[in-house]
């Protein structure tokens, strides 16, 4: 939900910064202001904006002073972060104000008992980036971890306050439909208002709908129209709305919030997926959200290069591997049409590096972890279920899914989805193959196959030889199930060749990509192919990695590899719509 109404006070700059590696900042009261020279850019990580912090994963301390008008004193006032993590704590002139657990979903706190209008207000950030096997996604030390991208610590993503009306809307769910069904459910802040509703096209130039709700006294407002002659969307043509929902009381706006929307259908049936009616192949990116310096904020211009180089080599989707991005990121999702796959932070790949067999089954029956997944699971869903480019939740990547406890886990939360949000199909990245306990708990079978590299390495063919075998056993036992590979791809150093292609080399990361997306474009069961990875990111250190994972098809600083001319070719040859 976003708003061109309420006023909003931007925290981005220079601010105040203290490692505490010793944790000594809430003993010795540095909520109320703390003594230090340094200085930090947020948004970003705070790795990589001094080598002195770049493996630092403990605790460190945000101080930013910020004026707030007396014209705003009786207005409620939010502190909002888009993502900051792991563990976040606020304090405003001293008094506590709230915390937050995981890096990448927006939270927000309540802080207008706390300022004081027409003056200075002293903001205290304190964040804990400490690994945990309990966090999500779990690690036990910076460079032991479950996951296969660095540990990037602080406030990554953009933080503001946000001052609005007493009466103000609180949420807004938006469902579409291609033929022009809307049906909008909002929680409204307000004793008794009328509701104005209007849908306008993309560039606001032309008013669609436009309604009004009287008299609305209950906190839940639910409307349902048809809306004549809209155009759906889709990737080849991405046509946005504007929703834009007005509070007034006695004549007076009090608040306007809006969202951009699509008109489209999805469908998981028979071994397909249908958008708008109409079989797709999803062709694209497992992507992360990484940059030099930046860390783990996406700056828009690099965002911008990413989307115009996924849509000139022809991709049409990406997966939010492995957990959920930005809004700028998805906000360009939808307005250039690519179809994303909307991934929490449950990421366990190389769980068995720091938990064994019982300690994993203890962990995914721990009902507490269950509800802590599920309390993620709702924060993203409530950020991001009004976009039509989200067509998929993948529940989770690469679990431990050949144990039984494991298999429940994600049985229950793949439930958990449909409770949330029953208008969008299911799937998890499995890289358990035939092994896997869970793959009938969702609606698309997902599977990352590394043959060729991890195995079989330094042979292709036998790699590709066995992952279709495995693949076609699946399909023998779920022969209804759409599915997709999620990740294949072959780590290469820029600059490095080699004839014949060996590891490491461009010409190995061709040829695999190639061989792959050539034996299963044809597969009339196989609805998607994505690629490991869009463009090198960091990794923790190992030594399977040289600083970077380099399975992208660009290098980090997003140039383009020997793979990047074949996938253009053979993405190509590959049609979004099937029929
Ligand atoms: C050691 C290993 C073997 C294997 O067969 O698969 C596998 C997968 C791993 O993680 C996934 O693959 C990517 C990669 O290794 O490049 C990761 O970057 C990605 O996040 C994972 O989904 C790791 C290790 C192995």
């Amino acid at each position: 939900m976003r708003s061109w109404y309420r006023q909003r006070i931007s925290l981005e700059g220079f601010w105040k910064f203290r490692l505490d590696e010793r944790d000594l900042g809430e003993k010795e009261n540095w909520y109320g202001g703390f003594e230090s020279d340094d200085v930090i850019y947020v948004p970003a990580s705070w790795n990589e904006q001094n080598p002195d912090w770049d493996q630092f994963s403990s605790i460190a301390w945000y101080e930013k002073k910020v004026f707030i008008n007396e014209e705003h004193n009786n207005k409620e006032a939010w502190i909002i972060f888009d993502g900051a993590g792991y563990f976040t704590k606020v304090w405003i002139n001293g008094s506590y104000i709230g915390s937050h657990e995981g890096s990448f979903t927006k939270f927000k706190f309540s802080i207008k008992d706390k300022l004081t209008f027409g003056d200075f207000n002293n903001i205290i950030v304190r964040i804990d980036n400490k690994p945990d096997v309990h966090n999500l996604p779990p690690a036990k030390e910076l460079n032991v971890t479950a996951f296969d991208f660095f540990n990037y610590g602080g406030i990554h993503r953009p933080v503001y306050i946000e001052l609005a009306d007493e009466c103000h809307v609180e949420d807004l769910t938006i469902h579409t439909k291609a033929n022009g069904k809307l049906r909008l459910k909002a929680e409204v802040n307000c004793n008794e208002y009328d509701l104005k509703i209007r849908l306008m096209d993309k560039e606001m130039n032309n008013l669609i709908l436009e309604d009004e709700i009287k008299g609305a006294k209950s906190r839940i407002v639910e409307y349902e129209r048809s809306v004549n002659n809209v155009k759906p969307w889709d990737p080849e043509s991405p046509n946005l709305y504007i929703l834009i929902l007005d509070v007034y009381v006695n004549h007076k706006l009090r608040d306007s919030v809006y969202e951009r929307i699509g008109f489209r259908d999805v469908e998981i049936r028979n071994g397909r997926i249908y958008l708008n009616n109409r079989p797709i192949f999803l062709k694209g990116f497992g992507r992360h959200e990484d940059f030099p310096v930046l860390g783990k904020y996406m700056y828009g211009a690099v965002l911008i290069r990413d989307f115009y180089l996924m849509k000139k080599i022809g991709a049409n989707s990406f997966r939010t591997s492995h957990y959920p991005y930005s809004d700028e990121h998805l906000d360009l999702a939808d307005e250039l049409g690519f179809l994303v796959i909307l991934e929490p932070p449950l990421c366990y790949s190389n769980i068995n590096r720091i938990l064994n067999k019982e300690e994993i089954a203890k962990l995914f029956s721990d009902e507490r972890y269950l509800e802590k997944a599920k309390s993620v699971i709702n924060e993203m869903i409530k950020q991001h279920k009004n976009r039509p480019s989200v067509i998929m939740y993948s529940v989770t990547n690469e679990p431990p899914s050949d144990i039984p406890e494991v298999a429940e886990f994600i049985r229950k939360i793949a439930e958990y989805f449909k409770v949330l949000d029953p208008t969008r199909g299911t799937t998890f990245a499995s890289h358990r193959s035939i092994n896997d306990l869970a793959l009938g708990c969702v609606d698309v079978i997902s599977l990352n196959y590394y043959h060729g590299w991890y195995t079989e390495w330094g042979e292709i063919s036998k790699g590709v030889s066995i992952m279709l075998r495995e693949i076609e056993e699946i399909h023998k036992r779920f022969p209804d199930k759409p599915i997709m590979i999620t990740e294949f791809g072959a780590d290469a150093i820029l600059g490095l060749h080699s004839d014949p292609p060996q590891m490491w080399s461009e010409e190995y990361q061709e040829e695999m990509i190639r061989s792959y997306v050539e034996t299963l474009m044809r597969r009339d069961y196989i609805v998607g192919l994505h690629i490991w990875n869009f463009a090198d990111f960091r990794s923790t250190q190992s030594p399977m990695r040289s600083i970077l994972n380099r399975k992208g098809i660009f290098t980090r600083d997003r140039q383009p590899k020997l793979s990047a001319k074949t996938v253009k070719e053979l993405y190509s040859k590959i049609k979004t719509f099937l029929s």
